[in-house]
């Protein structure tokens, strides 16, 4: 294994994954949902930390793998995560029950991310985090980047695509939307960007008010 590949491994084993997160990973993985790595719930955690958050925005709850990192490093915001699958979100409103979180702090809205997010407060949330389907994220972006207050981040998981986007010989759907992601940042002034490589990719935005 290269030495990069051995240091990836390393940060994903070096976090410490709390209960509630490994649980909602394992039904994350029995019905197929690809739940952020350990490393990228950590590096979420601590930018929810970090901006102080009091307001989240999920894009994708999942099972709430996400959703339960952010409020580990902000335990006093509220999140408003949004998905299409009733399901999931009955799941996930047990999982943040039975990890302490009341009712009352995490707002769960059933629908597709295009339908709500136009319904949102501009610069009312201190973190966004953009995890649906690949074929919108930019759009989705581009709302997170209108609802983060000034200062506020935009957290996109999944940026490298399952390490694809790297490949010039890769070129299906989500791979040519994350590389139309990237490309579109990196020639914008309106962020402040950096892409990390924990899990498959995390890129983190903030706006510069330009
Ligand atoms: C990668 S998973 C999210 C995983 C979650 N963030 C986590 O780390 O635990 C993507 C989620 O987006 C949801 N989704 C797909 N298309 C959507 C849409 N158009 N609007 C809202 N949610 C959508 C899926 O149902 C799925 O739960």
């Amino acid at each position: 294994m290269a030495d990069r590949d051995l240091s990836w491994k390393f940060a994903e084993e070096f976090v410490d994954e709390p209960e509630a997160a490994q649980t909602a990973r394992r039904s994350s993985l029995e019905h197929g949902v690809e739940a952020v790595s350990p490393a990228v719930g950590a590096q979420l955690s601590v930018l929810a930390a970090a901006v102080g958050a009091q307001s989240i925005v999920e894009i994708g709850t999942g099972f709430g793998v996400s959703g339960l990192w952010m409020l580990r490093g902000a335990p006093g915001a509220s999140l408003t995560s949004i998905d299409t699958e009733a399901e999931y979100h009955e799941s996930a409103r047990a999982t943040f029950a039975e990890a302490g979180h009341p009712a009352t702090q995490v707002r769960l809205i059933g629908g597709r991310a295009l339908d709500v997010l136009p319904r949102m407060n501009d610069r009312a949330y201190d973190l966004v985090l953009v995890d649906a389907d690949p074929a919108n994220v930019l759009a989705y972006v581009e709302h997170g980047l209108r609802l983060v207050r000034p200062g506020g981040v935009v957290a996109v998981p999944h940026a490298l695509w399952r390490g694809r986007v790297a490949d010039p010989a890769q070129r299906d759907g989500a791979v040519a939307d994350y590389r139309a992601l990237l490309s579109t940042v990196a020639e914008s002034p309106a962020v402040t960007a950096a892409l990390s490589t924990a899990g498959d990719g995390l890129l983190q935005l903030v706006p510069t008010g330009v």
